[in-house]
């Protein structure tokens, strides 16, 4: 039997092994747990008005957490439910057990200990047997939000293809550039037709854009739209936004499941393996570094300078780099570097150049914005979204790498600046990418069908997840500096570190690894009771 946990976990619910031993797979018998409510507990005889959207946190034993995702009855009880059309479609027929098990769930942790308790879990991604939405009922839409990134188009023709071919929805529509466009804009009808070809194009067919969101009017427009399932793709910013929608539509009690799949080419939307689009990235970027390499190998004391995007996270610097083998120096901006005096840039640079007669340069946006700012006037500007915009960087360090060899030494170089940001954001997404992009689409629709709401999805070691809102947007994800992948990265360029072992230690001491979340954190994050779990 369930159990309800002590007051310090008030409505969390317990499931002992012997329970998940006994539950039975969702193709046999799909069984809800039930759960004794603790006294009081806030979800007993509440109305849609004040049911309060917490963190669902399931314990069981030897530290086994689940953090669920919501679901439409949790705050709309007695939906009835239909059979998932699924189970006649004739190309999903050979599959052996094509419906997710109800008790499947990934682990955070996958490194653990003998003695280690099981840690944080989510729940597996997939289709259910069960649905929460009639295929004629369904009017879906997708938005596109925040910065461009390879495979956008990808996802919208995979979500078009996963409503229409799996589950035969004939209504869905996009919304025109971004969040403003739920109020603002007429919504482009996506018909197969109309997405046949797409993944082929970068960008994204329906537009994008920075700031303009207004949740109460956008909320409004979905209510006003009747439309019952919102697939929304973008970055941290753009999943904040869709937390809030999810919130707002709880508030009014709509039969709305609102997804999110994220989307952001700097690769820092935490616990998920990667997102769509940065394998691309990192690939383009590679031509970016063999044109500095070659432009820096062909001519006297040259140096190839890259900058490639990262504003806060140097991760297509790093895995550029690493897989590069051309590159010197990469610079991001998890890891502080100084131009001057012993140790420092300027006097790497001026040994390669002496040694080599060439040398490759990798530089993230975000890096040494701190050295920047101190030596132009600090910019405080800011996108429409709110991000603060940044200095170039890479315009910068040329300027200073030029100086510093007339100032300071008899040789002349030659400085070969490549910015192929834009172009790096703008190619269509690449095969890989293109499955990823898939994988994502067809989960997301499958959640959404099975009633989830309130969530993002994406791969946790190679499994596609459903994760809370609040998982992704609670921190960024972050090159560790302290880890392995960076060490590596500093072994194939041979650039000085910059930092001694104290400063590194120091600076992480400041942030908890990123993308780990520690157990005690769990507790923190508060729990829920359901009362009759329904589960995606
Ligand atoms: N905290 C927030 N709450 C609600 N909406 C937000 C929030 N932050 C950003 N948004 C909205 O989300 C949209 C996209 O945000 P932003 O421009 O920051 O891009 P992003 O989604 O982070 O993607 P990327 O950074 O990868 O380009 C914008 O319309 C913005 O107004
Ligand atoms: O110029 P835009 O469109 O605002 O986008 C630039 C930013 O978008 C990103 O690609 C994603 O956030 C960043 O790397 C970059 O700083
Ligand atoms: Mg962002």
């Amino acid at each position: 039997m369930h159990s309800v946990s002590n007051s310090a976990s008030i409505g969390a619910i317990k499931l002992s092994s012997e329970n998940n031993r006994n539950r039975k797979t969702e193709n046999s018998c799909r069984r809800k747990p039930k759960v004794k409510l603790a006294p009081g507990s806030p979800i007993m005889g509440r109305s849609p008005d004040t049911a309060s959207s917490q963190p669902r946190v399931i314990t069981g034993d030897h530290g086994y957490v689940l953090e669920d995702v919501p679901h439409l009855t949790d705050y709309i009880p007695d939906l009835p439910t239909y059979p998932n059309p699924l189970q006649d479609n004739p190309a999903y027929a050979v599959v052996k057990q094509y419906f997710v098990d109800m008790d499947d769930t990934v682990a955070q942790k996958i490194v653990v200990h003998a003695n280690s308790p099981r840690g944080t879990h989510f729940r597996r991604a997939g289709p259910r047997q069960k649905v929460y939405f009639k295929s004629d009922d369904v009017h879906a839409c997708i938005v596109t939000c925040g910065g461009l990134c390879p495979g956008l188009n990808t996802v919208i023709r995979e979500i078009v293809g996963s409503l229409h071919d799996m589950y035969g929805v004939t209504r869905i529509e996009g919304i025109e550039g971004g969040y403003r466009g739920f109020y603002s804009r007429n919504t482009i009808p996506l018909t197969s037709k109309a997405v046949n070809g797409i993944h082929k194009r970068g960008g994204t067919i329906i537009g994008t854009s920075r700031g303009g969101y207004d949740n109460k009017k956008i909320v409004n427009s979905i209510e006003d739209r009747g439309i019952n399932q919102v697939y929304i793709i973008g970055g941290d910013g753009t999943q904040k936004g869709a937390s809030a929608i999810y919130e707002e539509v709880r508030r009014r009690g709509l039969q709305v499941a609102v997804v999110g799949i994220p989307k952001t080419i700097d690769n820092d939307i935490p616990v998920i393996d990667k997102s769509f689009g940065f394998d691309t990235a990192v690939e383009e970027a590679q031509r970016a570094i063999n044109a500095a390499h070659v432009e820096a190998e062909s001519n006297e004391n040259c140096i190839g300078l890259v900058k490639l995007m990262g504003r806060n996270s140097g991760f297509i610097a790093m895995y550029a780099t690493l897989a590069s083998r051309d590159v010197d120096c990469c610079l991001i901006p998890e890891s502080p570097f100084y131009l001057e005096g012993p140790g420092g840039l300027l006097e790497y640079v001026e040994k390669r150049i002496k040694e080599n007669g060439h040398m490759v340069i990798v530089v993230a946006e975000g890096a040494g914005q701190d050295l920047v700012a101190e030596s132009l006037r600090s910019n405080d500007a800011k996108d429409a979204s709110g991000n603060k915009l940044l200095n170039d960087i890479g315009l910068w360090l040329s300027q200073k790498i030029k100086d510093h060899f007339k100032k300071q030494t008899e040789m002349e170089i030659n400085l070969k600046y490549i910015d192929p940001t834009y172009m790096i954001r703008a190619v269509p997404s690449n095969a890989s990418d293109n499955v990823y992009c898939t994988l994502l689409a067809q989960s997301a629709v499958h959640g959404a069908m099975a009633g989830c709401t309130g969530f993002t999805v994406g791969p946790v070691h190679g499994r596609e997840c459903y994760l809370p809102f609040y998982r992704i947007t609670e921190k960024q994800n972050k090159v560790v500096i302290t880890d392995r992948m960076w060490a590596r990265m500093l072994s194939s360029t041979n650039q000085p570190s910059f930092l001694d072992t104290k400063d590194i230690i120091e600076s992480m001491m400041d942030e908890a690894p990123p993308t780990q979340l520690l157990d005690d954190q769990v507790a923190d994050n508060g729990l829920v009771t359901k009362e009759t779990a329904a589960v995606c």
